[in-house]
């Protein structure tokens, strides 16, 4: 739950006052390059100590480093351009992932194959991470976020340089996750009609859309750029000068 949030990088402010009650199933964050998605993905991921309001994880409220370090186990998040080892097998990236999330040993086992096995990399986790193809260290990298099956999965732009295949078995993926609370940036529309249960339109440091796929669809009306309802309906929340192409 994010009460007020304001952030920000020195005198800049990115994010102003935002209050949102995140809940379980898929939430997408659109928004223009430098909207901001990425300053919340990482201050909800606790990366980012709010610069004022109130981050909240199943009611305990992250106030300092100490109540982050409490919630950290039940944060899976994913990074645009995650780092790794690249000598490290699969496995051994995904089970780091569970060590660091507090999975206790005997149970590394269990959650790191449900993990491989979610993404499909069953048969490829003795590979090194360096010879996975861009598709495959992306879905590496979704194992990463959700081994230990954390209440919380952040992932930044999880789409980027998939091929429509990939794109797809992502689809399913991230469909699997509706019990689990999932925020996902992006700027592809047909993953957000496809996948998401809520969209989240950022713009100028404020949300100018909070509601469903269908809502937002509503939106939309001839006259404005786009090939689809939805992108219409994007169209239409930019402000006016930028609506025209
Ligand atoms: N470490 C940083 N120091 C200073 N300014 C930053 C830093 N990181 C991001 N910014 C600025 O904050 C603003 C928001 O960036 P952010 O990466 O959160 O946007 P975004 O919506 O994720 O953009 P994109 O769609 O391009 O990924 C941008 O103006 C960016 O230049």
């Amino acid at each position: 739950m994010l009460e007020g949030l304001s952030q920000g990088y020195g005198t800049s402010t990115i994010i102003d006052r935002l209050s949102v009650i995140l809940r379980p199933g898929i939430t997408a964050l659109l928004g223009p390059n430098g909207a901001g998605k990425t300053t919340l993905l990482r201050t909800l991921a606790t990366v980012m100590p709010p610069r004022n309001g109130v981050v909240s994880l199943d009611g305990t409220a992250i106030t300092n480093e100490r109540s982050a370090r409490q919630v950290r186990d039940q944060i899976g998040y994913l990074p645009q351009d995650f780092g790794f080892e690249p000598q490290m097998t699969v496995r051994d990236f995904v089970t780091y992932a569970a060590w660091m999330r507090g999975v206790p040993s005997a149970k590394w086992r269990q959650a790191v194959g449900e993990a491989l096995e979610m993404v499909d990399l069953t048969t490829e986790q003795g590979l090194r991470m360096r010879r996975l193809s861009g598709g495959m260290r992306r879905r590496a990298g979704i194992a990463w976020a959700v081994v230990g099956r954390p209440r919380l999965v952040l992932l930044d732009e999880p789409t980027v340089g998939l091929d429509p295949r990939q794109r797809l078995q992502f689809r399913k993926i991230i469909s699997t996750l509706e019990d689990t609370v999932v925020v996902l940036s992006t700027h592809l529309i047909d993953d957000v009609a496809a996948v998401c249960d809520r969209v989240i339109v950022m713009h100028g440091g404020a949300a100018r859309f909070d509601g469903s796929v269908a809502e937002l669809e509503a939106l939309g009306h001839e006259g404005l750029p786009g090939h689809s309802a939805l992108e219409r309906a994007y169209m239409h929340l930019l402000p006016e000068s930028e609506q025209r192409l």
